[in-house]
């Protein structure tokens, strides 16, 4: 047996032509675009790309863009300063702050990002966010969890009922999955480093979510046959090599339907914050 490709673009490509006329119906209606304003503090190559995509995707989808590069040595207070400008200012509807800050300001990582408007905050990290997504209210959602739901039910992939495993507790992918997972209905275990017989956890999974950060971390005999596997690693392990949490070549003679990396839902990262900026506009123009 050989699985099913989810290949990410084909699924963000939808998202965003989404995104896209919901842009343009707000520019019609009340004259202004939905604005995004990312601020990414020090050189951290990986989120230059990073930073430069979510700015040519909003610039090919009539969203105004402001990309705001802080030295490395920015401080706390200059950043959170920044982060209080983009709140009062009516161009912007979404602020993010690309992660990972550089090391002497890492420790206040929740401080900073709790400052940010949780109306504006289109990473879906502020704690009232959160709290909304737990409860089950109208919030903005992390991209890349949400990304993954979205993907599955645009895939016609059926959640409710079925037995879901993610692998990884982070507060960006792990914990998310896990709580967007549960409210359509799916059974749903969290497993991490600390879990015991973990193969015989994920043996029982209809969908499996990697969000590990360990190269090829899940094997072809963790997966039951037919599964649904998502990767959500994004693991450099040469300069131009790139893999995943999941043995991709081996997991696919098993699974039923499995995301590559790259290619698979790292793509949907940009095009669920899309739909978040958009969402935001629409909540702050109507
Ligand atoms: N403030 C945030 N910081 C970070 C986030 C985030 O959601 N918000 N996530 C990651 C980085 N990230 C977006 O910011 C991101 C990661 C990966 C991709 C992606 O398209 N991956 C591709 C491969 C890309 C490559 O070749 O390097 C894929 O998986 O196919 C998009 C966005 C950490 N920081
Ligand atoms: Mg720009």
């Amino acid at each position: 047996m050989s699985a099913k490709i989810l290949e990410g673009k084909f699924f963000a490509q939808q998202l965003k032509d989404d995104a896209g006329r919901r842009a343009a119906a707000l520019q019609e209606k009340y004259g202004r675009a939905p604005g995004l304003a990312v601020i990414r503090v020090g050189n951290d190559p990986a989120s230059e790309v990073y930073v430069r995509n979510k700015d040519k995707a909003c610039a090919a989808l009539g969203i105004y863009s402001e990309v705001i590069a802080m030295p490395e040595e920015t401080s706390k207070d200059e950043l959170i300063a920044k982060i209080d400008a983009l709140n009062a200012d009516e161009k912007i509807d979404g602020i993010l702050v690309q992660l990972p800050l550089p090391a002497q300001i890492a420790q206040f990582e929740a401080e900073i990002l709790n400052r940010i408007d949780p109306s504006k905050d289109v990473d879906g990290f502020h704690p009232v966010n959160v709290g909304k997504m737990v409860t089950g209210e109208p919030a903005l959602l992390p991209c890349t969890p949400a990304g993954c739901i979205r993907m599955l039910e645009m895939a016609g992939i059926e959640i409710a009922g079925k037995r879901a495993v993610v692998i990884g507790r982070s507060n960006i992918v792990g914990k998310p999955m896990f709580h967007l997972l549960m409210a359509k209905n799916a059974t749903v275990t969290v497993c991490h480093s600390r879990t015991e017989n973990l193969a015989e956890i994920t043996r029982q999974a209809d969908i499996l979510v990697a969000a590990i950060g360990k190269p090829n971390f899940v094997k072809k005999d963790m997966v039951k046959k037919g599964a649904t596997v998502i990767d959500v690693g994004i693991n450099r392990i040469a300069p131009k090599k790139l893999v995943g949490d999941v043995d991709f070549e081996a997991v696919s003679e098993v699974a039923g339907a499995i995301t590559p990396v790259p290619g698979g839902v790292g793509l949907l990262t940009v095009a669920m914050l899309m739909q978040n900026v958009v969402q935001a506009a629409e909540a702050h123009l109507q």
